[in-house]
């Protein structure tokens, strides 16, 4: 299923519920992170359930493989859509990852476990000269992904620069997951991979993360259909 999750980055769930409602957006997937996590805990994903919202918990784990594994058949008991790991943790940590997801999930939940590669707000600049990693942003996210998909992942997180080179080397089934869409007007901020609903859907991404274009936009509610009508229909604002 080809879905927009909205990234729910607000300070407390007051805020977050009050944008929902505001913005007639009740139902919609929805995308939580740490900023709303580590305030609210699990409470939030079982409001979020009980309104119906898809939901991809972003923790982005990334520890030893053993701490994964414990922290991710906790959060299986939650019974989301999706949850995220960090693909460079490397190999023990994402089969740890999920085992822990796996072992952790009651019946007839079927949670997926997303990989992180190299975050959005990164660029060539950030890998080549900060981290030291040699090569194009792509070449290092398709090695990420393909680290993933052996390690069991379901699908990673990636621009939606990167989304068909995945397809290509992980096969059509490996799910990418793509945060860095901004809607024409809007500004980049931290962001650096980033491209609009109509290029996401265009190179193969399969789902899309969008926050401050639309949580930010003086019409967050036009902004959402906005949003929807470029992925679905390619429609260009
Ligand atoms: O590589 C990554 C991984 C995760 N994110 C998350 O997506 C949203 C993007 O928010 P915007 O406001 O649309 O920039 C945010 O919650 C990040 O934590 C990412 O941006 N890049």
């Amino acid at each position: 299923m080809n879905r927009i999750y909205l990234a729910l980055d607000f300070p407390c769930w007051k805020e977050a519920k009050q944008f929902i409602e505001w913005n007639e957006l009740k139902g919609v997937p929805v995308k939580v992170g740490m900023e709303l996590f580590y305030r609210e805990g699990p409470a939030v994903i079982e409001r979020l359930k009980d309104n119906n919202h898809p939901i991809f918990l972003d923790l982005k784990l990334h520890d030893i493989p053993t701490t994964v594994n414990k922290a991710m058949k906790n959060i299986a008991k939650l019974g989301v859509d999706m949850v995220s790991t960090h693909a460079t943790g490397g190999s023990e940590m994402i089969q740890a990852a999920k085992e822990g997801l796996l072992s952790g999930l009651s019946d007839g939940y079927k949670t997926q476990l997303m990989a992180i590669t190299v975050l959005t707000s990164m660029d060539k600049d950030s890998l080549n000269n900060e981290l030291l990693l040699p090569g194009e942003v792509e070449e290092n996210v398709v090695r990420f992904a393909k680290l993933a998909e052996q390690n069991g992942a379901d699908g990673v997180v990636c621009s939606p620069h990167e989304a068909k080179q995945i397809k290509a080397a992980c096969g059509p089934s490996f799910l990418s997951v793509t945060p860095g869409i901004r809607l024409q007007l809007s500004e980049k901020n931290d962001q650096k991979r980033i491209a609009t609903p109509a290029y996401a859907r265009e190179h193969g991404a399969d789902n899309l993360v969008i926050g401050r274009s639309i949580t930010k936009a003086n019409d967050p509610y036009e902004a959402y259909q906005q949003a929807v009508k470029e992925w679905k229909h390619g429609i260009k604002s």
